[in-house]
């Protein structure tokens, strides 16, 4: 029997089960993200923080179970679907910064922009306002090979939100910066996000920056630990609107 996502959450999975090669890395996961929600999942190493963000963000097809994005199926897609889906509804930061090493960065920047039909104008404008937003507006005119991976980084940040996409994925984004410049990338994330209402998912080992999320779910061997998946199992059987979160107490960054 299946019921219907609620309408509150913007991604809901239900069950997820995925192995890579034979190795389990989901085992039946359920979860929902609401709206304008910044979650953050959290868990050590090993215990599928990437592989649940792969699945939901339709990069990874699920073994089993079901991933909704407002309210439909992106587990029955195929591999052109969800290139469609990610290409047009989703931003994505991974732990390494990945820019198309013969453009600039602000063509970097302005290519989603571009991909999504803006004019070529609008587009590097946007571009230099982003970068300005991540303090790498001088670097505009340089190629990737040109910049420290840090920088390569903050460029990957701005190129994942330019296009102001409902939902951006971020895994692990602070791995290659400075200690000093995590706490800036996240604070600039985060204020995007709450800012253009986005919906961000993001997957740290470090407890430190969870803290800037509205809530967090930990992993840990491929599945939710006890009390979130007690949360999720409810929400997934009632498909009614779960309550908001409660904002961590520490909560540290103001809504810009
Ligand atoms: N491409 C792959 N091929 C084989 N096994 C993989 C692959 N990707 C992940 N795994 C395995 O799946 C499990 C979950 O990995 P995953 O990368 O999702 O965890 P993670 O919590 O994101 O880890 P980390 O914090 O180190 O990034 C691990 O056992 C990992 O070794």
């Amino acid at each position: 029997m299946s019921a219907a996502p609620p309408d509150s959450d913007v991604l809901w999975a239900r069950g997820i089960v995925k192995s890579h090669h034979g190795t389990p890395a989901l085992r039946g996961v359920s979860l929902g993200v609401r709206e304008g929600e910044m979650l953050a999942v959290t868990g050590p190493r090993g215990s599928g923080k990437s592989t649940l963000l792969g699945c939901l963000s339709a990069q990874l097809p699920v073994d089993e179970g079901e991933v909704w994005f407002h309210g439909a199926p992106v587990h029955t897609l195929g591999r052109s679907g969800r290139e469609k889906l990610r290409r047009e509804r989703f931003g994505y930061v991974g732990p390494e910064p990945q820019l198309v090493p013969e453009l600039t960065a602000r063509e970097n920047v302005a290519l989603p922009l571009l991909l999504a039909g803006a004019g070529h104008r609008a587009a590097h404008r946007a571009a230099g306002d982003w970068l300005e937003r991540l303090d790498v507006a001088a670097l505009a005119k340089l190629r990737p090979a040109e910049l420290r991976q840090d920088l390569r980084q903050r460029i990957a940040v701005a190129r994942a939100l330019a296009a102001e996409p409902p939902v951006v994925f971020a895994d692990d984004p602070t791995a290659p910066l400075h200690r000093d410049d995590r706490e800036q990338v996240l604070r600039i994330l985060a204020s995007a996000a709450r800012s253009h209402r986005l919906t961000l998912v993001l997957a740290t080992h470090d407890p430190a920056l969870a803290r800037f999320a509205d809530r967090t779910v930990r992993l840990v061997d491929g599945r939710l630990a006890a009390d979130e998946a007690d949360e999720a199992d409810e929400s997934a059987e009632s498909a009614e609107p779960a309550e908001p979160a409660e904002p961590a107490a520490d909560v540290a960054v103001a809504g810009n």
